[in-house]
């Protein structure tokens, strides 16, 4: 009898102290956007010679994003990822550092060499519907005032790289608990964008 009371105890303990962890920048606080935020630099993990890239200016449609591609900080089961146009996106320091880490997606991810973080993805096909936007980590940054994510992308995504289908149910519910409506492609409005990209060109 003992041991069952025990047992039954020790389930809810462990219940309770089990957190799902999203991802470091929605598992707390999120932050507010700072209005007239104009921007600020992205480095990368590297002790030396770190790859910086300057944005000049507020980012869109933040998100977490459960891709198999996104880069994702050590122990994120979602990587956080914004858009920005690429002419606000400027490398100022060790760009030889940069390499492209899968040339045959969608987006070319420009990651540093020594240390792997995704500097800036980039969209090269001028049909492509978000074309002359590029995907941005802001997270990279020291600077405070970005604009926090706004949902969660390719949720179900997150099995093709090892989550185990029966921990959805409480992932989801904690997307929902932090209000990041998760989806299992992206949100309405960009849904919305690639399909009126679609039907203009047809
Ligand atoms: N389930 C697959 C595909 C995920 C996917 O299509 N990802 C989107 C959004 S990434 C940023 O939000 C995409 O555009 N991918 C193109 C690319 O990554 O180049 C998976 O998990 O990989
Ligand atoms: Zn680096
Ligand atoms: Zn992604």
């Amino acid at each position: 009898m003992l041991i069952m009371i025990s047992k039954i105890l020790s389930f809810f303990q462990t219940k309770k102290t089990t957190k799902v962890l999203i991802h470091p920048s929605v598992d707390n606080n999120r932050f507010p956007e700072l209005p007239g935020f104009t921007g600020g630099s992205l480095t990368c993990h590297c002790k030396k010679k770190p790859v910086i890239v300057k944005l000049s200016s507020q980012t869109a449609h933040n998100h977490v994003c459960g891709c198999s591609k996104c880069w994702k900080p050590k122990g994120a089961v979602f990587s956080q990822v914004a858009v920005i146009s690429r002419e606000n996106v400027k490398v100022t320091a060790n760009e030889n550092k940069l390499v492209v880490v899968d040339a045959q997606a969608a987006i070319n991810r420009y990651a540093c060499k020594d240390c792997g973080v995704h500097m800036y993805g980039r969209i090269h096909n001028e049909a492509h519907p978000f074309f002359g936007l590029d995907f941005v980590h802001t997270e990279l940054s020291k600077q405070s005032g970005w604009a926090p994510a706004e949902f969660a992308a390719f949720v179900s995504s997150i099995i093709e790289t090892g989550t185990n289908p029966q921990d959805m149910p409480a992932i989801r519910e904690r997307l929902l608990e932090l209000g990041l409506e998760p989806y299992d492609c992206l949100s309405p409005d960009l849904m919305d964008a690639i399909a009126a990209h679609v039907a203009k060109k047809a």
